[in-house]
């Protein structure tokens, strides 16, 4: 089968989109991963499903696939931002308010006049139950009322949070030389976290200014992480080292994550605002 698609990417995280909106779509997992494969295939550390709204309050529905397992998965933040460019620059609409159901939750989402996108990605989730995460026998050090768990094995403490996929995050020295690459994939794995994790590496420069480097879940490590930033600063906010915005560095760009969760309660939504780019059309043989 010959199948047309869009490269695009979010801060340099990358997204194979497929408009699925006219014609039903099926791949199985193993055309998923050549689909996300460098060499064999396009390349990329989602794929992303444009299909028309399931509901009369949706605009669209989008699903997500992992590039490295081909696995469907709940959220991904720097594709929600693609997906609304895409749906803009191909004529899929004239909005420029666009509300989407995804696996996890509707969100939406605003193409601003300057070609970026704010996403309004709903409130952190923290029960480690709903993470999930596997609290069981464990006991959490509180910073600033905010727990962090132990993963004694790895020796390592880290914030637990949905942001409808799980995030576990830690606070490092320096990104530039924590273990994200032999560490990430232990993290991404661990007994603790049922559904697997994505892993965040998160360094403090001041109230206002961040790097971080995520290991994803299915993907390795990425060179921008939408949801990951949401889950680090949420996570920094908490534990009383973060103000209500910051501009997350990635390898990939910078990304502007705002929750008045400190101020307003901890079920404030968090918005995501970063870049949307179209790199090239293709069409590949499955
Ligand atoms: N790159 C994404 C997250 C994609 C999904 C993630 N790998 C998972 O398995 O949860 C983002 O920008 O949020």
């Amino acid at each position: 089968m010959n199948l047309r698609f869009t490269k695009m990417h979010g801060a340099g995280n990358d997204f194979v989109v497929i408009d699925a909106t006219k014609e039903p779509f099926a791949l199985t997992p193993e055309q998923m991963r050549r689909l996300g494969d460098r060499r064999f295939g396009v390349g990329c550390d989602q794929i992303l499903v444009i299909e028309p709204g399931r509901e009369p309050a949706d605009d669209f529905a989008y699903r997500i696939f992992n590039g490295g397992t081909g696995e469907e998965v709940e959220h991904c933040g720097n594709g929600s931002r693609c997906f609304v460019r895409y749906v803009v620059d191909h004529g899929l609409t004239t909005k420029r308010s666009i509300r989407v159901r995804t696996m996890a939750a509707q969100l939406e989402l605003h193409l601003r006049d300057d070609g970026r996108v704010t996403v309004d990605m709903g409130a952190p989730i923290f029960e480690t139950g709903r993470v999930p995460f596997d609290a069981k026998a464990l006991q959490p050090r509180e910073v600033n009322g905010f727990e962090l768990w132990p993963l004694v094995d790895l020796g390592v403490e880290v914030a637990v949070v949905s942001m409808g996929n799980p995030h576990a995050v830690q606070v490092v020295e320096d990104v530039a030389t924590a273990p994200v690459l032999s560490q990430g994939p232990l993290i991404e794995n661990h007994p603790r976290f049922p559904r697997r994790v994505n892993a965040g590496f998160l360094q403090v420069i001041d109230r206002s200014h961040v790097k971080l480097r995520v290991f994803e879940r299915g993907a390795g490590e990425t060179l921008a992480c939408g949801t990951g930033a949401c889950a680090a600063v949420v996570a920094g906010i908490r534990l009383g080292l973060l103000d209500a915005r910051v501009d997350v560095q990635t390898h990939g760009g910078v990304l502007t994550i705002e929750w008045a969760g400190a101020s307003a309660g901890l079920d404030a939504a968090v918005f995501m605002t970063g870049p949307a780019v179209q790199v090239f059309e293709g069409e590949i043989t499955l």
